[in-house]
């Protein structure tokens, strides 16, 4: 059996295995959530908090409209997601270094994204994807009946209580407290993770305010746990300072890994800016596909 290449990225931290299907050996590989959930274990495979794949665009119905690529997102409990921001940002950067172009776009699930760099940025790793818009009514999260948004009733753990739930592709549910760092996500995460409010479940994020436009936030992903950094959390939790009037339209989010800009522009489309990485490449074992 040939050996599969992939890519080690991450963005702040948030890190995933990239495995381009486009051309070479891994061109028609199919992988299920038991050999992905395999990959994704630190001890036993590669580690990541998300397994990325790259898929042609040509003949790809999620690609109908034109794209450069297709992206599949599935967390590191195998389960296949619509939207990654911080994995966004990665595969837009390989497309843009490809073509030499500063431009890329990345058909998901969760629709056409776009990314881009100025060529300093290009060099640097430093990439902006248009997220799409903002999705705030409780069928979109979604949610499990009617509700407000805004200030989501029913839905508290421990100190945790009256919450924004915002889409940006995937669910999350944001909670604005006096001390992100003191909040026990550990603990905490999970049950809201699987709320019956939530009937895909939900990405859960704890913040505070700690300047006019800066959130500190702290993340418990989705079919992870805790993890460095998140960049879809990132654009939810300012998407709900904004509308809990905390912060203008442009936050800086400081996550565990480091600092996200996050714009949302009155014609609702939500802009994420931040950094990508490669840290390694390699092939995978056999033994990790059977
Ligand atoms: N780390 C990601 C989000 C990945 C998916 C999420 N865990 C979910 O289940 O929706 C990001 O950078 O956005």
């Amino acid at each position: 059996m040939n050996r599969i290449p992939f890519l080690k990225m991450h963005g702040l931290g948030n890190d995933f295995v990239v495995i381009d299907r486009r051309s070479g050996p891994a061109r028609g590989l199919t992988l299920d959530a038991r050999q992905i959930r395999r990959i994704s274990d630190r001890r036993l495979g590669v580690g990541c908090d998300q397994f990325i794949l790259i898929d042609p665009a040509e003949g790809d119905p999620l690609a109908a409209g034109g794209a450069d690529a297709v992206m599949r997102i599935h967390n590191a409990d195998g389960g296949e997601v619509e939207a990654c921001g911080n994995a966004t940002r990665c595969v837009g950067f390989l497309l843009m270094a490809e073509t030499g172009l500063a431009r890329a776009t990345i058909a998901t699930a969760a629709g056409h994204l776009l990314a881009s760099a100025d060529s300093e940025g290009t060099a640097a790793g430093l990439i902006t994807v248009d997220m799409g818009p903002a999705r705030l009514d409780w069928q979109q999260i979604p949610l499990s009946g009617p509700a407000d948004t805004l200030h989501l009733d029913g839905v508290s753990e421990g100190p945790l209580t009256d919450p924004v739930a915002v889409n940006v592709g995937n669910p999350h549910v944001v909670f604005f407290v006096d001390d992100a760092e003191a909040v026990d996500l550990e603990r905490l995460g999970p049950p809201l993770e699987h709320h019956p409010a939530f009937p895909r479940r939900t990405n859960v994020e704890v913040a505070h305010r700690i300047g006019p436009d800066r959130i500190r936030m702290r993340v418990w992903e989705r079919g992870v746990g805790i993890t460095a950094a998140c960049g879809t959390g990132a654009c939810a939790a300012a998407i709900a300072a904004i509308r809990r009037g905390l912060t203008g339209r442009t936050v800086q989010v400081v996550l565990d890994g480091g600092p996200l800009s996050i714009t949302w522009t009155d014609d609702n489309r939500v802009l994420m800016s931040g950094p990508v990485a490669t840290s390694f490449e390699g092939t995978l074992d056999p033994s990790l596909l059977a």
